[in-house]
């Protein structure tokens, strides 16, 4: 998701060269203004709040930053939160983006049409029970926030770092009423997707295990349960990639915002009371829609997570890519990956990972998985109006968090073979495994802001050490790369990618 990167660029380079072991980075550059967001023509994201122009350069310096140990809960949180602002402070964050052209925005709005075309071009909703009348015109302020989030989606990110937008989009998705809930179709396990008064929609993943819950060790992956909560700690995980649309945590009522709203009869038909007086639902879907897999309220409020819509298929196609290093499905059969030892030398041929930022976009969301433990990336979608040169959408990570107690390094193969990754990545992952931005620390806040928090912390504290564990794997794996290069020389097939780069030149 980065854009091509600014003059501030030395201050990567810089940190580049610190060492991370015995220098603590603070690098609290002036907060840069959202140059993102549409209509802004000029950059302002290299001027502070007075608007002086900054220089750019980062402050390294060896003063400690915030240490957390020994504090209680509360303050362990509030520590936490103090170290999620100054990371996303800290100028590995706050990169500027270079203005945004017009063909680089996903939607336009119209403008202004002729009096005589209205009655044709206007879209007048059918009153319907229970919706908004609705007065949008082309000022954003008029805009909802859902359709806000759709017109802010560019080439680039699905919504900017720091979005004025993102509160009140959380909240409408965790509080609006539901005026109708049916069900998604396609995939494989049960989820909905719920309608608001202000016709924005979102889609509804049910709670089926307990935070506590490992996934069962014979269980293959792909015949694992869907985590709600997985959802929501994969987009807290993310906000720094800006790749998953924004998913938050909500309590349902699954009799008034379910039952009584949804027109779909098949859905209707699969609820019933359970022994002890709770009410419960299964839907059709292929895998876990039966009595035995039944999602129950206590007796009616059933977590689950709620991500806010993509745009419309119909408006905005997209184009789903299989992934080169997906799992065979099969419980006896190797992936091609799993068998070949110069598989990514066959893929850095093959378009569209022979050019452009694909592949780094790609070992991007190989980390996060590896850092949630998801082996269920089958496939990854793109924006098609953007062709080859955009942003990776990392939908669906219901069966990420199933086990914290074992890491996959499997889900790992394409860095180990390619020994590629984003420069950027690798110095925020760096800043990440710093004391002062942990990234076990920084999760357990940004997670503390859902609304679920307060039924209970959404991931358990082992599934945040593990965060940690799997990041120094990953560093680690980074660093074994180098080592190969430092030892066979820099003469290979590999060209420096554009916004990327090799190992050698990391050093
Ligand atoms: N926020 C969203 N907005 C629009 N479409 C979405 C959103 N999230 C998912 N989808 C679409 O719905 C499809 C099914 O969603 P998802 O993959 O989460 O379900 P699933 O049951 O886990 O699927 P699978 O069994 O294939 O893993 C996705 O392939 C994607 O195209
Ligand atoms: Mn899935």
């Amino acid at each position: 998701c980065d854009t091509p990167l600014s003059p501030r660029t030395h201050i990567l380079r810089e940190l580049a060269h610190t060492n991370y072991t015995s220098v603590e980075i603070s690098g609290r550059a002036a907060l840069p203004a959202d140059t993102t967001q549409r209509g802004s023509s000029t950059n302002d994201a290299n001027k502070d709040a007075k608007g002086h122009v900054q220089t750019g350069s980062a402050s390294i310096n060896m003063a400690g930053g915030v240490g957390c140990n020994g504090a209680s809960r509360a303050e362990s949180l509030e520590c936490g939160l103090s170290k999620l602002e100054a990371l996303f402070d800290h100028s590995l964050y706050t990169m500027p983006f270079t203005h945004i052209p017009e063909e680089d925005w996903l939607l336009k709005v119209k403008p202004k049409i002729k009096a005589s075309e209205k009655s044709s071009q206007m879209w007048v909703s059918a009153s319907q029970e229970g919706y908004e009348d609705m007065q949008w015109n082309s000022s954003s302020d008029s805009h909802p926030p859902w359709l806000r989030f759709h017109l802010g989606i560019s080439r680039w990110q699905l919504y900017p770092h720091r979005d004025p937008n993102m509160d009140a989009l959380a909240q409408q998705l965790a509080t609006h009423p539901i005026v109708s809930a049916v069900q998604k179709s396609g995939g494989t396990q049960l989820k909905l997707v719920m309608s608001f008064p202000n016709y924005g929609q979102a889609m509804l993943k049910p709670m089926k295990q307990e935070r506590d819950d490992e996934t069962n060790y014979n269980l293959y992956y792909f015949s694992d349960f869907e985590r709600h909560n997985a959802e929501i700690a994969a987009f807290h995980l993310d906000r720094y990639k800006l790749c998953f649309p924004p998913v938050v945590g909500r309590l349902v009522d699954v009799v008034k915002e379910i039952k009584d709203v949804t027109t779909d009869r098949k859905l209707a038909r699969t609820f019933f009371n359970s022994p002890v007086g709770n009410v419960c639902f299964y839907g059709q879907c292929s895998y876990y829609c039966s009595t035995e897999h039944a999602v129950c309220g206590r007796p009616r409020k059933l977590e689950a997570s709620v991500a806010v819509m993509l745009p419309d298929l119909s408006l905005v196609t997209r184009r789903t890519w299989r992934s080169p290093w997906r799992r065979s499905y099969s419980r006896s059969k190797l992936a091609n990956w799993e068998a070949e030892p110069n598989y990514c030398s066959t893929v850095k041929k093959t378009p569209p990972y022979n050019k452009g930022t694909r592949l780094l976009d790609f070992m991007d969301m190989v980390i996060m998985d590896f850092l949630m433990s998801n082996m269920d990336r089958h496939h990854y979608e793109t924006f098609e109006k953007f062709g080859n040169n955009t942003f990776l959408l990392h939908l669906d990570n219901g069966r990420a968090f199933g086990r914290h107690s074992k890491d996959e390094p499997s889900i790992l193969a394409p860095l180990e073979q390619c020994c590629r990754i984003r420069r950027s990545t690798w110095l925020r992952l760096n800043l990440l495994s710093l004391s002062q931005y942990y990234l076990s620390d920084v999760m357990r806040a940004s997670l503390s802001r859902d609304p679920l928090h307060s039924v209970a912390p959404l991931l358990s504290e082992p599934h945040l050490t593990a965060l940690d564990r799997r990041l120094k794997t990953v560093l680690e794996t980074v660093s074994r790369c180098q080592q190969q290069r430092r030892e066979t020389g820099s003469a290979d097939d590999d060209k420096c990618h554009k916004g990327g780069i090799r190992f050698m030149l990391v050093l």
